[in-house]
């Protein structure tokens, strides 16, 4: 059955009559006549949502301190508080509780079950939001315990609730949109909409009609990304790929509050603090003439710099280790122990794409191993690119990377692979062999020797 829902009243005839209508709709439910039975009701297993009768007579808990218990165990779950007929302050009290909504008896069944129905269909959306979240990554936290890390958070925090214009530099996938993000919603602009645009991703041609939208015209009225953002957040990426034309156009907005929709002539007045973000170098791109200077002093009014995460490698397990959590959150794939040969490759690794390219990498590895129960990621399983600028020996180190023995280890495994290969190649003709390496001919002998090759 999709829908659980408790019933909590003490009059009898009540809780039927509720089950009843619900239960004709195709609802499951089940009922409790005090706030004991109610409490083990929900401990039992979590309900769908809960209607609760305000005036609980007899019961050591009434409506309102029992929807306290029940919010505080399960803050999502919800609940529709039954009022008496005249009792709507009570009711209203119950909402800013965190109730869903309240119903007024004598209630029709109609209004009953639309209600139980919004209800859950809100509950569903809350979920899918969240679950959605989880899945692009957008879980609003800034993952790293690395210096540069803390700095960044710490001046995340202290410019948040400023208002002033924020640059965020850093290279691609680095993380410049999920630090506007908790930017704004660390800001007095939470509530208010966040609307993010790739200037990178936009014709010039369509750039002005995605920023201030359109009046009239044959496209009919759109509103762009700037009205949309009245009252909050503008994010707008890749600020150094827009063209010269709306840089001005953008600065005339900057210094007049203002701006008119395309084809139009009403002045729009807007209230948008605005983020933008570029992975180029922006002093160069204005010393060759392709950013204007004026319009970057307006917008970088506080500077912020993304590291790579090169320059953080030490964040790189507990990155991957978060990733596998969110990716097995929303996927059902289980979490793999990575081996020590692995974790050495991906934190050795450049990672030209940052955290985008880890996780990714980081799904491919759990798609990829999700059919063996007791599977590792090892070495070998990591994609070719991800090794390749890292000194790596074949397959005679019994499945081992270089990257995760000592030094010695890995010099007489280099050594023996590499003096087998140069004697093959010169068919076994030491004196040849030893001539090409650049050794003497008894000091080769001695090595291969100690080395246990021929
Ligand atoms: N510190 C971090 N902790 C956890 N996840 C992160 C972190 N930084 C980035 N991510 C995740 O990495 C992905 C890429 O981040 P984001 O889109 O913010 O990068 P970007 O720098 O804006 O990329 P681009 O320049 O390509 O627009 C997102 O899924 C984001 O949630």
């Amino acid at each position: 059955m999709a829908s659980d829902i408790l019933i909590v009243d003490d009059e009898h005839d009540i809780r039927e009559l509720v089950a009843g209508i619900l239960e004709d709709e195709g609802h499951g439910t089940r009922t409790a006549g005090n706030s004991d039975e109610a409490i083990a009701a929900v401990e039992k297993r979590r309900p769908t949502m809960v209607f609760l009768d305000i005036w609980l007579q007899g019961s050591k808990l009434d409506g309102l301190a029992l929807l306290d218990v029940i919010k505080s165990q399960h803050p999502d779950l919800p609940v529709v508080v039954i009022s008496g007929h005249g009792n709507i302050e009570t009711a209203v009290s119950a909402i800013k509780r965190g109730a869903y909504d309240y119903i007024e008896k004598p209630f029709k069944a109609d209004r009953l079950v639309l209600i139980a129905e919004r209800a859950l269909e809100a509950s569903k959306l809350r979920r899918e939001i969240r679950d959605l979240k989880e899945r692009s990554g957008d879980a609003g936290q800034l993952i790293g315990t690395s210096t540069v890390m803390n700095q960044l958070r710490s001046a995340v925090e202290r410019v948040a609730p400023t208002n002033s214009r924020i640059m965020i530099n850093g290279p691609s996938g680095s993380g410049k949109e999920l630090v506007a993000r908790m930017i704004h919603q660390l800001s007095g602009r939470a509530n208010g909409p966040f609307v993010a645009l790739n200037a990178a991703a936009i014709t010039p041609e369509r750039m002005e009609i995605e920023l201030f939208g359109t009046e009239g015209g044959e496209g009919g009225r759109k509103v762009g990304a700037f009205e949309e953002a009245h009252g909050g957040t503008f994010y707008l990426d890749e600020v150094a790929d827009m063209p010269r034309e709306t840089q001005n156009k953008i600065l005339r907005v900057l210094v007049e509050q203002s701006f008119t929709r395309v084809g139009g002539t009403t002045k729009v007045q807007v209230d948008v603090r605005i983020i933008s973000s570029t992975a180029r170098d922006l002093p160069r791109e204005i010393q060759d003439g392709r950013f204007r200077e004026d319009l970057f002093h307006r917008l970088a009014v506080v500077p912020i710099r993304v590291p790579a995460l090169a320059e953080r490698r030490e964040d790189i397990p507990l990155l991957i280790s978060t990733f596998q959590e969110q990716i097995a959150r929303a996927s059902g794939l289980p979490i793999r122990r990575i081996g020590d040969d692995a974790m050495a490759v991906l934190q050795a690794h450049d990672w030209p794409g940052n955290i985008r390219q880890l996780r990714n990498n980081v799904e491919r590895l759990m798609i990829l191993t999700r059919g063996d129960a007791e599977a590792v990621i090892t070495a070998d399983l990591l994609p070719s690119e991800i090794g390749a600028m890292l000194p790596a020996l074949p397959t005679t180190t019994g499945g081992e990377h270089l990257m995760s023995l000592p030094l010695r280890d890995a010099r007489e495994i280099f050594e023996r692979e590499y003096l087998v290969a140069q004697i093959n190649r010169f068919g076994g003709n030491i004196s040849r062999t030893a001539e090409f390496v650049g050794m003497e001919r008894s000091a080769l002998h001695r090595k291969l020797k100690s080395l246990g090759v021929g």
